[in-house]
């Protein structure tokens, strides 16, 4: 289970305070797939980096698979996020000195117990371009790796801010594709941001955001494979 239980985050830029989250409590279940919907500014990555632990919520309880992440100090968010967590952002972030088979063994040097490098590169479909640099690849291709970066660490969760944000729509659908296979095949949670309502079909639950706040929350009863989507 991933639980928020009254979660506060507010920034500070001189005087000016933000309440980027506003006690926000809800329940996910594990192994799920959940797109987090709202306008911009609504909270959306304040969300996804506590629970990731690249931030600290002010007040309030964040609990991922039994442990208690907001009472963590520095060095077990460290673990945590070693152990736990695989990001993925929409500008991929890849090191662009080294081949893609080199950026994933990076994710695989930081994990204890990494799956194999080549296993992921075939799963995400990257195997044959293993030795090609990033400027070598389309966006696509370098989301597929940084996915595989993130998936070699075998991590429990998974966490998408805007995926397929600079992709054409053909290019996201099978990128959120490749995210319900790996749901399904590891068992992996996922959570994906998204502007794009349309995501929601795909999930088995969507969280709704509104000026820091939960907006709502629902269980799909019946998602549709990612190539089905409305693309917004
Ligand atoms: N490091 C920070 N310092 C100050 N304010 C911040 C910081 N990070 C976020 N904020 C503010 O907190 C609020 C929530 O931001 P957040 O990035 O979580 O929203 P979002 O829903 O992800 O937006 P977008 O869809 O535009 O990415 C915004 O008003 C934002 O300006």
């Amino acid at each position: 289970m991933l639980s928020l239980k009254n979660v506060v985050k507010t920034y500070k830029s001189g005087e000016v305070e933000v309440a980027a989250l506003k006690n926000v409590s809800f329940d996910l279940p594990e192994k799920s797939i959940s797109v987090i919907l709202g306008p911009s500014g609504s909270g959306k990555s304040t969300l996804l980096n506590v629970i990731g632990g690249i931030d600290r919520p002010d007040h309030g309880m964040i609990k991922v698979m039994e442990r208690e992440v907001s009472s963590y100090k520095e060095k077990e968010l460290t673990e945590y996020r070693r152990e736990l967590i695989g990001f993925i952002f929409q500008s991929y972030n890849l090191i662009s000195t080294l081949t893609v088979g080199e950026n994933v063994e990076v994710g695989s040097e930081i994990s204890r117990d990494p799956l194999k490098v080549d296993e992921v590169l075939d799963r995400v479909g990257m195997l044959d371009k293993k030795h090609k640099f990033p400027h070598q690849l389309s966006g696509g291709e370098q989301q597929r790796t940084a996915i595989a970066r993130a998936l070699v660490k075998n991590p429990k969760v998974l966490l998408c801010d805007e995926p397929t944000g600079a992709l054409d729509e053909d290019t996201g659908k099978k990128i959120l594709r490749l995210l319900q296979e790996i749901n399904k095949r590891y068992g992996t949670t996922v959570l994906i941001i998204t502007h794009n309502q349309g995501f929601a079909e795909m999930a088995d639950w969507v969280v709704k955001m509104k000026s820091g706040g939960l907006d709502s929350i629902f269980h799909n009863e019946a998602p549709v494979p990612a190539e089905q989507v409305k693309w917004g």
